[in-house]
């Protein structure tokens, strides 16, 4: 049965104090939960993070990662770096590295590659922006960018690629996507990933909801069948709010 997964991703928030401070408050008040429960911390904290979860339910992710094995690329981190740290998980393709950083669909497939090669744990975010949906392109959007990034892939990759589909509109405006509008496009995935690789691989993979989701829309969100939990940004800053939504699923 596929996981459940509620992913708290920090972006560039909480110096060293405050992430120590945020990750002691969701250590202490985890309920008990199905649920893979992760967080990404900025990567000057990802070390402190990763040791002092070390007897936490909670893993660690990376927010980004370079493709290349080392070498001359100032300010980049590489897998190795994060893996010699028990960081196993990166999340890939976020809106915010796709328009801010230039990263396309061709250089994903390329960090994609590597992190498999590596054998991590891929989150891989993608989603389509609000002029794409308003002019009725969001379905064919999201096929290409899974395509181009994904769809180069054998079978077995799937077990190590977990899916993250963020409305781009959505994402820190306070405006969600509906639960109906985020199950039709999960549906809509799944079935692409279905005609692509059969239906026991794409009922395999967890299909998270990520924009704008908070304790207060949470359980409706998780509640639909193709929704398999979420990649929060602002409400996980919050160890009371990150917590309500961990008790949502
Ligand atoms: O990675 C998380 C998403 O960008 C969602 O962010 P948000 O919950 O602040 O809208």
């Amino acid at each position: 049965m596929r996981k459940k997964i509620v992913a708290g991703n920090w972006k560039m928030n909480n110096n060293l104090e405050e992430t120590e401070a945020l990750l002691s408050e969701l250590s202490a008040k985890l309920p008990n939960t199905h649920a893979d429960v992760v967080v990404a911390p900025t990567y000057v904290n990802l070390a402190t993070a990763q040791r002092n979860l070390q007897s936490s339910a909670i893993k660690v992710a990376a927010q980004n990662m370079h493709y290349a094995e080392n070498g001359a690329y100032t300010g980049e981190i590489s897998a190795d770096m994060l893996l010699n740290i028990h960081v196993d998980t990166v999340i890939l393709g976020h809106s915010e590295r796709r328009s801010y950083f230039g990263e396309d669909d061709a250089l994903l497939a390329k960090k994609v590659q590597t992190a498999l090669d590596k054998n991590m744990t891929i989150i891989f975010c993608f989603g389509e922006e609000l002029e794409e949906r308003k002019s009725d392109n969001h379905f064919t959007v999201v096929e290409s960018q899974l395509k181009n990034a994904l769809f180069q892939l054998d079978g077995t990759a799937w077990e190590n690629i977990v899916l993250a589909y963020e409305p781009v509109w959505a994402i820190g405006t306070g405006e969600t996507a509906t639960p109906e509008q985020a199950q039709e496009m999960h549906a809509f995935i799944r079935k692409t990933i279905s005609e692509a690789y059969g239906d026991a691989i794409a009922e395999e993979v967890s299909i998270l909801y990520g924009g704008s989701v908070k304790p207060t829309n949470a359980e409706d969100i998780f509640g639909k069948p193709d929704v398999d939990g979420g990649l929060i940004g602002g409400a996980s800053l919050k160890a009371d709010d990150f917590i309500a939504i961990i008790k949502a699923i």
